[in-house]
């Protein structure tokens, strides 16, 4: 079994549809997934949220939310402000280790980018990667501004000790810039981390089938095989 964590440089980057083609390429490759999504905000109860967006484009039906709060902010200020409980660091890690103990492959989608308070103690992402002994994918923007947002991130990795897996781009546009092209260099450059796909903008409005189709095809071959579907 393996955990994957999938974090960001930011929220709307692309995290969802990232893990929807992760989670869509594992399962096309014969693997057991799960996702959780820890805390999810900005969506009223019976709404349906991230993880509702991950099994229509992949399929996968083991989705694992752990706290919904109604305001669009960050988990530990929605909850506050809510007065709805705290999601709690320790719960998360027994969820997941829970789901890990059952399927080859359980993806943890955060909220917004990697530093942003999930719960009690202001925990992160980054409690929650080094409890699991999980790396992180950092899904990035494309274009200008990206590199530093991007670098950020893995150097907040690489200082809490957290493997990072590899940068994605959320949505790669359908006719690129100069900066767009210019980061597909750039961004393993600066940040020493493996550029592993880039997810074709507009891809979260294809029917589930294609979705599931072409996953794997936005990953590079290698990297998906090592980190995705080996299990
Ligand atoms: N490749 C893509 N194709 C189509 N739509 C996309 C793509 N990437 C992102 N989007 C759209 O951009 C918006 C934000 O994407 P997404 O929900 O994945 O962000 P996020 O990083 O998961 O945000 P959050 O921090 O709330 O979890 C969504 O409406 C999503 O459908
Ligand atoms: C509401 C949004 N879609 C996410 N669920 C939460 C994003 C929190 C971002 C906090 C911040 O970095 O300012
Ligand atoms: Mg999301």
């Amino acid at each position: 079994m393996s955990i994957l964590m999938v974090t960001g440089t930011s929220t709307d980057v692309g995290k969802t549809v990232v893990t929807a083609a992760l989670a869509a390429a594992a399962r096309e490759a014969g693997l057991s997934v799960a996702v959780c999504k820890p805390a999810q905000t900005g969506v009223a109860p019976g709404e349906p949220g991230d993880l509702a967006e991950v099994t229509r484009l992949s399929g996968v039906t083991v989705v694992v939310e752990l706290a919904r709060y109604p305001e669009p902010l960050a988990p530990d200020t929605a909850a506050r402000r809510s007065g709805l409980p705290m999601l709690r660091c320790d719960d998360v890690v027994e969820a997941v280790r829970g789901l890990a103990d059952r399927h080859d492959l359980v993806l943890v989608e955060g909220a917004g980018g990697l530093l942003v308070r999930m719960g009690a103690e202001g925990f992160t992402l980054v409690d929650l990667a080094l409890a699991l002994g999980a790396p992180a994918v950092v899904v990035a923007a494309a274009g200008l501004g990206t590199l530093n947002h991007t670098e950020l991130t893995t150097r907040a990795l690489a200082a809490a000790g957290v493997a990072c897996a590899g940068a994605v781009i959320g949505s790669w546009p359908d006719e690129p810039g100069l900066a767009e092209r210019c980061n597909l260099d750039d961004l393993p450059a600066v940040t020493g981390v493996d550029l592993a796909g880039s997810i074709p903008a507009g891809s979260g409005r294809l029917d589930p089938a294609s979705f599931a189709a072409a996953a794997s095809t936005w990953f590079d071959g290698t990297w998906l095989k090592a980190t995705v579907t080996a299990g």
